[in-house]
This record gives C-alpha cells, sequence and structure tokens, in this order.
C-alpha cells in the first residue's frame, strides 16, 4: 500500500538544506539551483501486476508532471522499455510468471547492448536485507519497502531528475570534447596552409608502407617536388600570393592522386612529397610526367622564372621494390638527392634516383619522357 497523497508533507521550497550535488570545479557541468529549478520530466515505467497501485502511481507522478507508462508483468516491461526508453523504472518484485528481479536483470542486458543506464528502483514488500541485496544484485539501483511514503517516492525522483540532468550535460560536454579532439588529431596531421598532410604524418604514413612493400610485394614510389625560383615568385608578387601559389600547387598535387591509397604531403617550404604505394618506378615516371604537363597548361603564371613563364616544379622520384630493403630514411635521402640532381639539370624536370643504380631499363617512350 502506499501511503495517501493526503499524509504528503514535503518540506516548503527553499527549506531544503541538500548541498549542492557537484562544486563547480566540474568543468561545465553542475545542477545549481537555477538548474534545479528547471529539472527535466522524467518518462518513468511503472512495472506492477496490482492494477489499484498501477493507477495510483500513475496519477500522482503524472500529476508531478513525469510521463508515466504501465506494464503488468516481466514480458510487457520489457516490450515497453524498449519502446518508450524511460528514464526511470519503478519494479515491482513480487509478480507472477517473472518476478521483479528477472526483469531488472534482463533490463541490464539489453542497457549493456545499448550502452546506455537507466535507474531500477525496487518497490516491493519484501523487507528483509537478503531482499534489498538480491534486487540490487540484479541490477536495480534503490530498493524501497512497501508501503512507501509518496514524499519518499517523490524525493527519490528527484534525485533521478538530478542525476538525469548532469548525465545530459556530462554527454554535451563529452560529445563536444570527442568533437575538440578529432579536430586536434586533424590539425596535427595536416598543414594549416595547404590542408594537405604534413610532415609528421607523411613519415608515419612512409614507415607503414615500406613494411607493406615486404609484406604485399609491391613497389611503393617516393616523389620529391621542389617550385622552382619561389624566392623569386615571393620577392615578385608578394608572400600573400606565394601563400596562394602554394594552395594551388597543392590542389594540382592532390587532384592528380587518382588512387585511394596515394598521399601528397606538404614536406617543408615550398617542398612536397608524394607517396605512390603499389606503383613501379616507370609508373611514378609517367606520373610526374603528367604533373609537368599539369602545371604546364594551367594558368599559373611566375613572371620571375628563368625557366618558364609558368610555375614549374623539380622532382626527384624513386621506387623500393620487394626485393630492395631500404628504411623510409633512406628513400627519403634518395629522393632528395634526385631532387638535387633535377635542380642541378636545370630544373622543370624529373630525376630518377634509380635508373642507373639499378640498372633499369624503361621502355623508348618512357625514356622519351624523361628530360
Ligand atoms: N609565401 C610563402 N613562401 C614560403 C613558404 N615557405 C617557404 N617559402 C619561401 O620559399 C622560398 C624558397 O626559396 P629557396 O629555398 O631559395 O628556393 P627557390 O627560390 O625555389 O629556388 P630553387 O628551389 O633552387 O628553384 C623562400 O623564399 C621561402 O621564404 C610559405 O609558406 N609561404
Amino acid at each position: 500500500m502506499f501511503d495517501l497523497p493526503a499524509r504528503e508533507s514535503l518540506p516548503p521550497q527553499g527549506a531544503c538544506a541538500e548541498p549542492p550535488l557537484h562544486p563547480s570545479e566540474t568543468a561545465g557541468v553542475s545542477a545549481s539551483p537555477s538548474a534545479e529549478a528547471a529539472l527535466p520530466s522524467l518518462r518513468v515505467l511503472v512495472v506492477d501486476d496490482q492494477a489499484s497501485l498501477r493507477a495510483l502511481l500513475k496519477a500522482q507522478l503524472s500529476a508531478a508532471g513525469h510521463e508515466v507508462t504501465l506494464a503488468d508483468g516481466g514480458a510487457q516491461a520489457l516490450d515497453a522499455f524498449k519502446r518508450y526508453r524511460p528514464d526511470v523504472v519503478l519494479l515491482d518484485v513480487h509478480m507472477p510468471v517473472h518476478d521483479g528481479y528477472w526483469v531488472a536483470a534482463r533490463l541490464r542486458e539489453i542497457e549493456q547492448e545499448r550502452g546506455a543506464w537507466t535507474p531500477i528502483i525496487f518497490l516491493s514488500a519484501l523487507g528483509q536485507d537478503h531482499d534489498l541485496q538480491k534486487g540490487i544484485a540484479c541490477g536495480g539501483d534503490d530498493y524501497l519497502i512497501k508501503p512507501v511514503s509518496l514524499v519518499v517516492l517523490k524525493s527519490k525522483l528527484r534525485a533521478m531528475q538530478r542525476i538525469r540532468l548532469l548525465q545530459g550535460q556530462l554527454l554535451t560536454v563529452s560529445d563536444e570534447l570527442r568533437r575538440s579532439n578529432a579536430k586536434l588529431l586533424r590539425l596535427s596531421m595536416e598543414d594549416g596552409l595547404t590542408g594537405l598532410v604534413n610532415r609528421r604524418t607523411l613519415d608515419e604514413r612512409l614507415r607503414h608502407e615500406v613494411l607493406e612493400v615486404q609484406r604485399t610485394g609491391r613497389p611503393l614510389s617516393l616523389l620529391l617536388c621542389d617550385i622552382d625560383h619561389f624566392k623569386n615568385y615571393n620577392d615578385t608578387l608578394g608572400h600573400q600570393a606565394g601563400d596562394e601559389c602554394l594552395r594551388q600547387v597543392a590542389r594540382y598535387l592532390l587532384t592528380s592522386c587518382l588512387r585511394p591509397n596515394d598521399l601528397a604531403a606538404r614536406y617543408g617550404g615550398e617542398e612536397f612529397a608524394l607517396v605512390l604505394p603499389n606503383t613501379p618506378h616507370g609508373g611514378a615516371l609517367a606520373w610526374a610526367h603528367a604533373l609537368r604537363k599539369t602545371l604546364a597548361d594551367t594558368p599559373l603564371e611566375h613572371p620571375a622564372s628563368p625557366v618558364a613563364p609558368h610555375v614549374t616544379l623539380s622532382c626527384g622520384v624513386t621506387t623500393l621494390r620487394a626485393d630492395q630493403s631500404a628504411s623510409p630514411e633512406l628513400l627519403l635521402q634518395r629522393a632528395d638527392e634526385a631532387l638535387y640532381h633535377a635542380k642541378e639539370l636545370g630544373r622543370n624536370r624529373y630525376y630518377s634516383a634509380d635508373l642507373q643504380r639499378d640498372g633499369l631499363t624503361l621502355g623508348e617512350q618512357e625514356l622519351a619522357r624523361f628530360d
């Protein structure tokens, strides 16, 4: 039996001497008095086989502003729980077919799958210590012995409201934290000016791809490209135009990366790196040739270049085959040496680090492209 509403004697507003739930050092999460005033109403699932009690609870809790759903037994409770997703469950223990302990255990299983937590309060006439112990062990959060004072029940629900409010705030904070972390991670991987990946990400990826060569037996090509006479560009057109030029070259490189695993990175100031997995040396040279043509065909003027009227690149190309072994550092060094040769030979060209050293031969067409 529940106490009748007439016996209810809630303290007047403001007479409650409870301290705030959390001091304000809990960043972004607090249950201040103003927040308390706006405590959210709850979706309450009442599970009891006694119709009169269900009706009484529904009337009282609805009057207190809560939304109440009723279930008269275990199976109906599980169904209502899945469908209505209540904020709190008031659960009778002694019921035919399935008792409240069984229901609580099933509810916890459902919640485990969802990664959620809904408070369960047992309302039971069984008042022994071991009854309470069993209820909590089965997944209950509180255990009230019938007859339950409505004042006590309302106070318990008020506590649940606070928890729900804090839970919502915590979810918001952790959501913001997740978004900030994702942004930070992206920033730590990207070059701010061009949006390409940065040197750190390049190093990680290169390390991974070098291992992949041994695992898959597929060759890996690396290109280092440097804008020719870029100092002249800056000096003539200004630093901002220089920045825009870097962005534009980055876009060309990105659009030239046709395969999902190709990677374009900003290697340094006006230097870029291209990682081309599963690409033999001839393919990498053809890639460099196509890039050179793209730049020649685009209206990216370089009025201060002695090489061409447009922006040009010099590229060093190297390839790691499965029958070779090399560290990522050695690959970068080879590509850098090849880039140096491309500059020395007059710029606006690509140079192979591997052709002579590895005794590679290319087809006539490929050699014709090799400036
Ligand atoms: N606008 C701009 N310029 C940059 C940036 N990073 C590096 N630079 C400039 O790039 C220029 C590189 O100059 P150098 O290393 O002499 O190379 P270069 O003039 O391209 O000559 P070569 O490479 O030999 O053809 C310097 O003037 C740098 O200030 C950047 O983020 N923005």
